[in-house]
């Protein structure tokens, strides 16, 4: 079957960057534009809005004098003006070849905001296509808030669309400019000037006000729009754009009459790089992208993966360079803890695998993230703490720690079945651990507490902030040290578990 080709513009570095509180620098953007052309291979990317700042002057110019040398000039267009010819004069001293101009879509645009009859600004138009072509510069034409014409002015809209398409212009560009179309009348009035115009390149240009951004897009490839406009990560103006990862994910998985170029194994490093350069979190549950996309919580699914891939669609996460995983938490039982196992190359015997599982639950019901990462310690904390004998429980503690006053902890052991308490002050909250924990060894045990020499706090590498803290503390006792571990979410926690530890070692 022969594929119709769509056109993937990227309008990340205009549109986008319209994000509220959004603002790349000319590094930024060189580096955004690179990786969109060459890595990502989406087709045209919009790069600026004309005569807005010194800044954006020199980023243009350093862009297209890179395109210029790798040959892809033509790719680079900027978002240009009908004003008397300054946005050409901008457009001259940026090196861009491609203007996209901006002007009205809709009557009461064109009534309210500029303040001119469809003649005159007719004649406007004509006018600035003219001087860019004398300066060997092309044309595509935004129409903007077009989507509310053809709702509610479209004899204004066809009349304008007459005279574009006898102009000198590339495409015609159609914007949903707030986002304010449904699925079937973007179909209906694509298809419209599709039929009416059939020689003519049309790109849809879709925003997401109603988080129907992608079904429109999909529905005007259906009604056979040419070109797509979208930003990574669905950046843009209000709610943003159409994003491009999930629109590249429902062309290649529906849209089967259609091709688009965009490389999707690179749809997850841009989306990470522009999510760093613009500060604009993506949501963890963003399809394709999302933090949490490809990962699977519930035990009953891991378990469906491991018979037969039961819970997989053809959204394989390898497809977006990324990799399935396995949470670690209250839900995910012991196909998940398997699976992560499995990951890292740790075999453990079903009775070890339950007590990792039980620790595991434990954590998660503290609302704690457990990650891969943290694994490796969960399972040496549970394994070493399995082979000491418990004879002395640190049963109870209050931590006392407020400004202006001494850090304190009143402590209760019991040792061998009897309980004893004492209270004492610190310099830290541990410190006074230690001192209430002495006083009690002093005034009821002949055992001397080995002194603590070494004191090292780890939080396992790629671990959540939140996650897991563990303590390690060397002890020596006449000429022998020794080292004990703790694993909690809090570092003092952490740090009572290991001495609970040696406590029981000595
Ligand atoms: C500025 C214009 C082209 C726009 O982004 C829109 O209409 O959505």
């Amino acid at each position: 079957m022969i594929q119709r080709k769509i056109e993937i513009m990227d309008t990340t570095l205009r549109d986008g960057e319209q994000t509220s509180g959004v603002s790349f620098s000319v590094s930024e953007k060189l580096t955004i534009a690179k990786l969109l052309l060459e890595e990502l291979k989406v087709d045209r990317i919009e790069i600026a809005s004309a005569r807005v700042s010194k800044g954006e002057l020199e980023a243009v110019q350093k862009i297209t004098s890179w395109a210029s040398s790798t040959n892809q000039l033509e790719k680079i267009e900027v978002l240009t003006f009908v004003d008397a010819g300054k946005s050409i004069d901008w457009m001259l001293a940026s090196g861009a070849k491609v203007q996209n101009l901006l002007t009205k879509g809709s009557l009461n645009h064109l009534t309210h905001q500029l303040k001119k009859t469809p003649k005159q600004h007719f004649a406007d138009i004509k006018a600035t296509i003219e001087l860019a072509a004398k300066h060997h510069i092309k044309t595509n034409v935004y129409l903007e808030d077009w989507s509310n014409g053809m709702r509610n002015s479209k004899a204004y809209v066809f009349k304008y669309l007459d005279f574009l398409t006898t102009q000198n212009i590339e495409r015609i560009l159609l914007p949903d400019t707030l986002g304010i179309l449904t699925p079937k009348e973007t179909f209906t009035f694509i298809a419209e000037v599709r039929q009416k115009y059939p020689n003519t390149h049309f790109d849809f240009h879709g925003h997401n006000d109603y988080d129907l951004g992608v079904a429109n897009v999909m529905e005007a490839v259906k009604a056979g729009a040419n070109g797509l406009h979208l930003t990574i990560n669905g950046m843009g103006e209000r709610a943003g754009n159409a994003p491009l990862a999930s629109v590249i994910a429902v062309i290649n998985d529906f849209l089967k009459e259609v091709e688009v170029a965009v490389n999707e194994t690179a749809l997850n490093k841009v989306s990470k790089l522009v999510e760093t350069f613009s500060g604009f979190r993506i949501p963890v549950n963003k399809p394709v992208v999302g933090a949490n996309v490809f990962t699977q919580t519930a035990g009953i699914h891991a378990d469906g993966d491991h018979k037969n891939n039961l819970y997989f669609n053809d959204l394989m996460p390898e497809r977006f360079g990324r990799k399935r995983k396995y949470a670690l938490g209250k839900t995910s039982g012991k196909a998940n803890i398997q699976k992560n196992l499995q990951d890292l190359g740790i075999s453990l015997n079903d009775d070890e695998l339950k007590k990792v599982t039980q620790r595991i639950i434990e954590l998660g019901d503290k609302k704690e993230v457990v990650s891969q990462d943290d694994l490796p310690y969960i399972i040496s904390d549970v394994l070493d703490s399995d082979t000491i004998e418990k004879r002395v429980v640190v049963e109870n503690y209050v931590l006392g720690h407020a400004k202006g006053m001494k850090p304190s902890t009143t402590l209760q052991l019991i040792v061998e079945g009897v309980r004893y308490e004492a209270h004492a002050q610190g310099d830290g909250q541990f410190d006074a651990f230690m001192n209430a924990l002495k006083k009690l060894y002093k005034t009821h045990s002949k055992k001397e507490l080995p002194s603590l020499i070494d004191y090292a706090v780890r939080i396992p590498p790629g671990s959540h902030s939140d996650a897991l803290c563990e303590t390690i503390i060397t002890w020596k006792r006449e000429k022998n040290e020794f080292i004990t571990r703790g694993l909690d979410s809090d570092q003092t926690v952490s740090a009572i578990k290991a001495t609970e530890k040696m406590l029981n070692i000595i």
